[in-house]
């Protein structure tokens, strides 16, 4: 296999991000342009980024924005973690540079959807600053909207939907984030969502929020 090199337990993505293997490659424009789509969608392409821990609530918000976008005629898509690893991304595991390769992908298929005019809404732990970071400097002009599910990881553990957590607090699982892998914060996102007095804002209450930043900055207007 020319992209995998197996190295005993670790797999090594011989494929590196940055370094473009191709050359003789020309970039080719099309007559209808980002601003053509925008105008016919009578709204502007960008990415929400939802980062948090394992069962702080990304899917569900990510699904209820959604339709809350559907409902009002906006026109949205929706990148899941679990989702891609059954597909695009099914050949990484979770060791930090298989997190960070599926997080470039994800990131550069967020800017794809961002290009034809849709809010992108890309829903994944994404542990590393740095990956989030890399990202976002793939979209421009304000249009990569980081929103962190700051919840508590006894909050997380405590609604364990899938049992992950159990499984590794026995041991039965390595490298889980919040427990024996890291979740690096972000410093400075565009929305943060937090418990109040120890409640968690209902999904509605945290779309709404992600809602209003959207149509405060234009994005959900010609
Ligand atoms: N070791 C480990 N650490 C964290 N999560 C794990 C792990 N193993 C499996 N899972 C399941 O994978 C889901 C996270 O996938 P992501 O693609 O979002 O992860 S990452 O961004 O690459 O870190 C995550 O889904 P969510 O609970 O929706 O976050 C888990 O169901
Ligand atoms: N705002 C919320 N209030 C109460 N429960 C929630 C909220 N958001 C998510 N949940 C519940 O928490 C669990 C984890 O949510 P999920 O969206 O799967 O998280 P993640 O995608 O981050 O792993 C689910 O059982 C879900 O129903």
């Amino acid at each position: 296999e020319e992209l995998l090199l197996l190295e005993g337990e670790n797999r090594v993505l011989e494929m590196s991000s940055t370094v473009p293997k191709s050359s003789n490659i020309f970039w080719h424009d099309c007559p209808v342009g980002k601003t053509d789509r925008q105008n016919l969608l009578k709204q502007k392409g960008c990415v929400v980024w939802i980062t948090g821990l394992s069962g702080s609530g990304k899917s569900t918000l990510a699904c209820t924005l959604g339709r809350e976008l559907h409902t009002r005629g906006k026109l949205a898509y929706v990148l899941d973690g679990d989702n891609l690893r059954h597909g695009l991304n099914k050949d990484l595991g979770f060791a930090a540079e298989d997190r960070a390769e599926n997080i470039r992908r994800v990131g550069e298929v967020a800017k794809l959807f961002a290009d034809a005019g849709l809010v992108c809404i890309a829903s994944f732990i994404s542990p590393y600053r740095r990956d989030r970071e890399s990202c976002r400097a793939l979209l421009s002009d304000g249009s990569f909207i980081e929103v962190f599910l700051n919840m508590s990881l006894e909050l997380c553990e405590a609604r364990d939907p899938k049992g992950l957590y159990k499984l590794a607090r026995a041991g039965k699982i390595k490298g889980f984030t919040g427990i024996d892998d890291p979740y690096e914060a972000p410093l400075n996102c565009e929305i943060e969502i937090k418990e109040v007095d120890g409640v968690c804002p209902s999904p509605s209450d945290m779309a709404a929020q992600v809602i209003t930043y959207l149509e405060d900055k234009g994005f959900l207007h010609e």
